[in-house]
Order: structure tokens, then C-alpha cells, then sequence
């Protein structure tokens, strides 16, 4: 699959670079962005981490804001940041900020008229790994990481997928879609009214199942103005503790749902992923 560098800026000795590439499982082009560790530039197979964005971003908000690449560079590990929907004119959007583009959930759509575009889960389980393995020198190791919308990404993908990803991380994640107002709005729109579709993208359903072994750790901001309504920390929290699931789930006094909140964590996320990936 060939893909087109648009950008390249070095940084920490390594790169950040972004690419286009024509996806077959979204049917548009898509964007993505990368952090190439220096140890890359010396042959070395290096392990990836998968970073799912929220609602509103695009591959640029975490490479741009987070401060990851510092220690990224001194890890040796390639971040991967997709976009959050698929792009295009012929994309299906919506009005509000919290559906269509910018809001693929990492779902894949069964309803009209998203279903053509709109499949992210597959995009990030299967294309984009797919992608990156064909094209840059990267090790098996994977991890997954995100932000809200994309926390609930991360979690969700990891735990379907536990093979695929040693380690999964979020900042502020959407952890019960199925019961919060952005899940619900989204999840009617892109598989329909039929439940049974919407559990098999809700980490609490799915951690409810599953016996679950891959380690997560998530970050929640105490000062979120989205922790109530939307995030609901403590309904995965409860499951979590019922399971003895290996998941940590570390709350801060005082932070909110911002990038500042991810900047100020983030070496803890990539130090804790470095542990399963190396
Ligand atoms: N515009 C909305 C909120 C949008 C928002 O806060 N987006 C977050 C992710 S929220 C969950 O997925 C984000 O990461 N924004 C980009 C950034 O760079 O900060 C509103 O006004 O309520």
C-alpha cells in the first residue's frame, strides 16, 4: 500500500512526519501522522504505539500538544496518530461537533448514510497496522492509547482485541458509551437502535465479559467538565475492581479534559507502555 509524505519536521533526533494514502476499508484519503524515534535511523525495529484522538481532532492535536516526543525519542517507540473519521466532500457530516467528521467513534457504521465511510474500527485494527507494518522497520509490539472519544477507542479496540495490542492506555475516556449523551447520539446514528450492536463498542460491557488480561492504565482528570455526564469514570471502575482486572485507574486533582492534562501525564503512559513493548 503506498502511501505520500506531505511533512517532515525533526524533533528530539527523530522525526514527525505525516502521510496520505487512499484507504480501501474508508473509501477516501486519509491523513495520518507518525513520530519516528531516532533509534530508527540505525535499522532498528522499533515497537508502536497507537494513539485514537477525540472528538474534534484530527492526526495533529496529540503531535502538536501532548509533548510526547521527547519521550518517545528516549524510548525508541513510533507513536501512529490517525485521524478521528474519515474526510472528504463525499463524506457524510453532521452539524454538531460530536458526529461525522471528527467523530468516527472507532466504529464501524451500519446505518445509512454512514455506513460507506464510516468504518474506523476496521481502519484501526486492520488497514492502518497493516500500513505501518508494510511500510516503516517496526517490531510486532503493538500498544494503544487515547484521548475521550479516543480513550474509549483505545480501551474498547484493546479489549477485542487482546492478541493484537500488549497494553492499552487512556486519558479522560468515554468508558461507557452505551449510557453517556455523545455515545448515545453517536452509536444510534452509526449502527441503529439494536443494543446488542452498541455492547460489542462499550468497554464496560466488554470488561464485564471478558476475562481480561492485558494491563490498562487510565488517567481521569478530577476537574473534567465532561467526568458526569459523559465519561463516567467510575462505572468501569466498579467492574474493574469486581474482576480484579488489571487496570489502574489513577484520578488528579484539579485537571480538566485539555491537552494541558495529557501533556502533564504523558511520559507516565509511554513509560508504562515501554514496560509491555520492550
Ligand atoms: N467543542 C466541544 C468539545 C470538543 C473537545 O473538547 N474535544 C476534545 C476531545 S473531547 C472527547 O472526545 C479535544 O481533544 N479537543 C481538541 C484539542 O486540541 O483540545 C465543546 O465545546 O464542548
Amino acid at each position: 500500500m503506498s502511501i505520500n509524505e506531505i511533512s517532515a519536521n525533526k524533533s528530539f533526533e527523530g522525526w514527525h512526519k505525516q502521510f496520505t494514502h487512499s484507504s480501501s476499508v474508508l473509501n477516501c484519503e486519509m491523513r495520518f501522522a507518525v513520530y519516528l524515534p531516532p533509534q530508527m535511523e540505525q535499522g532498528k525495529k522499533v515497537p508502536v504505539l497507537y494513539w485514537l484522538s477525540g472528538l474534534t481532532c484530527t492526526d495533529e492535536n496529540f503531535m502538536q500538544k501532548a509533548g510526547a516526543h521527547r519521550m518517545a525519542a528516549e524510548l525508541g517507540m513510533m507513536i501512529v496518530a490517525p485521524d478521528t473519521s474519515p474526510r472528504g466532500d463525499d463524506v457524510a457530516d453532521d452539524d454538531g461537533y460530536d458526529l461525522g467528521k471528527g467523530a468516527g467513534f472507532y466504529v464501524n457504521a451500519t446505518q445509512e448514510p454512514w455506513s460507506k465511510h464510516y468504518q474506523m474500527y476496521d481502519y484501526v485494527t486492520r488497514e492502518l497496522p497493516q500500513i505501518i507494518e508494510g511500510n516503516f522497520s517496526v517490531s510486532d509490539k503493538k500498544a494503544i492509547a487515547g484521548h475521550s472519544m479516543g480513550g474509549h477507542g483505545a480501551l474498547m479496540i484493546a479489549l477485542r482485541n487482546p492478541e493484537m495490542f500488549v497494553s492499552a492506555s487512556a486519558f479522560s475516556p468515554i468508558v461507557n458509551p452505551m449510557n453517556c449523551p455523545w455515545g448515545q447520539k453517536a452509536f444510534t446514528a452509526y449502527l441503529g437502535d439494536d443494543k446488542d450492536e452498541w455492547q460489542q463498542y462499550d468497554s464496560c460491557y466488554l470488561l464485564q465479559q471478558a476475562e481480561q488480561k492485558t494491563p490498562m492504565l487510565i488517567s481521569q482528570g478530577q476537574a473534567d467538565q465532561f467526568l458526569v455526564e459523559q465519561l463516567k469514570t467510575e462505572a468501569l471502575e466498579a467492574i474493574a475492581h469486581e474482576k480484579s482486572a488489571p487496570v489502574t485507574i489513577e484520578r488528579h486533582d484539579g485537571y480538566d479534559h485539555s491537552y494541558y492534562f495529557i501533556a502533564s501525564f504523558i511520559e507516565q503512559h509511554l513509560k508504562f507502555h515501554a514496560e509491555y513493548l520492550s
